[in-house]
């Protein structure tokens, strides 16, 4: 799959606080990348500097596999963001802020506005001075305006802030629907994990502006599989018969006599029939999942050690 961000050590730093360090980030073409960290991690300066809003410290931003400059005009033409809060002339309608964008991106087509309005849901009110318009319906207005010129990268910064749930849902069909059907490539951020989760395809988890992971949601699913957790007398014991008795290969022996077996269709009252009737006494047999909002705390409160020990 083509690459359509690269980052290489991108650095920032404002007067002498570095706020965005080495980061290197990857986002494929057609995928869906959340953007996750706790408020204050760096996600907004990123973005902004991926728009050309501010220019890096140091470091390098490929888009489209092309360095970007200043002057890189052309690219910016094929990405649609919302950084922060949306602006709009309040006084004009929802359509006249489009129509006034098309004109201004030098993108000329009539059905573009309408159809954009109509994918956020915001077409019978298209007439409506956006004065009246609520916080999470300027937001929508704010994603008809990113996509009215049907750019190839959308750049979303918190998107569903200030959404109801409702509205939440509305945004997540609409965000996979622009990346199944027009093939688009987005990248959301979001201190929420569940807002995003079942959304991305890959997750760049952001702290103290470092990247401290980048990886597929399917990677983290299977690593984050639920397990059960015995701890027995003797663990050699216990391992010959789970590989003789069960042919089980994925489990895991841990300190302490503790196996966690990764095949939780097994039933615990079976599987302690089994040991305790091969002589290996159970001490303990418990059914555990680790949520994934565990692990992206683990890895927000500075530790990488949920992340070592599930592999
Ligand atoms: N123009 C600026 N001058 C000085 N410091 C800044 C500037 N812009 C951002 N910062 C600082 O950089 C750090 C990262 O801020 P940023 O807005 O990128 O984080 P964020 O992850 O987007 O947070 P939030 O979710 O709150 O928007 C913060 O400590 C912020 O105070």
């Amino acid at each position: 799959m083509s690459t359509i961000i690269q980052t290489k050590q991108l650095t920032k730093r404002f007067k002498n606080t570095e706020v965005i360090t080495s980061v290197n980030m990857r986002v494929r073409r057609g995928e869906i990348y959340g953007f996750l960290g706790p408020n204050g991690a760096g996600k907004t300066t990123v973005m902004r500097m991926l728009t050309n809003l501010v220019p890096p410290t140091s470091g390098e931003i490929e888009l489209f596999g092309a360095p970007l400059t200043p002057r890189s005009y052309e690219t910016m033409k094929r990405i649609g963001s919302i950084i922060e809060y949306p602006i709009f002339y309040e006084h004009l309608s929802a359509r006249g802020n489009l129509e006034l964008h098309c004109e201004y991106m030098g993108f000329y087509d009539q059905k573009a506005v309408r159809e954009a309005l109509d994918l956020v849901g915001l077409y019978d009110i298209g007439g409506k001075p956006v004065k009246y318009f609520s916080l999470g319906m300027k937001q929508r207005l704010g994603i008809a305006r990113a996509i009215c010129t049907k750019p190839e990268l959308l750049i979303l910064d918190e998107p569903v802030n200030g959404m109801d749930p409702s509205g939440i849902r509305e945004l997540r069909d609409l965000f996979r629907m622009l990346s199944k059907e027009y093939g688009m490539t987005l990248l959301i951020s979001s201190h929420i994990l569940q807002e995003i989760e079942q959304l991305t395809d890959t997750i760049g988890v952001i702290n103290h502006g470092r990247l401290v992971e980048e990886v597929s949601m399917e990677q983290i699913r299977e690593r984050h599989n639920a397990y059960i957790e015995i701890v027995v007398t003797d663990t050699q014991q216990a391992v010959l018969v789970l590989e003789d008795r069960l042919a089980l290969t994925n489990y895991k022996v841990m300190d302490r006599g503790a196996i966690r077996i990764y095949e939780t269709s097994l039933a615990p009252v079976e599987l302690n029939r089994l040991l305790v009737g091969h002589g290996i006494g159970v001490e303990a047999l418990n059914k555990k999942s680790r949520s994934l909002e565990d692990y992206f705390l683990g890895l927000i409160e500075g530790g990488r050690r949920d992340a070592v020990e599930a592999h």
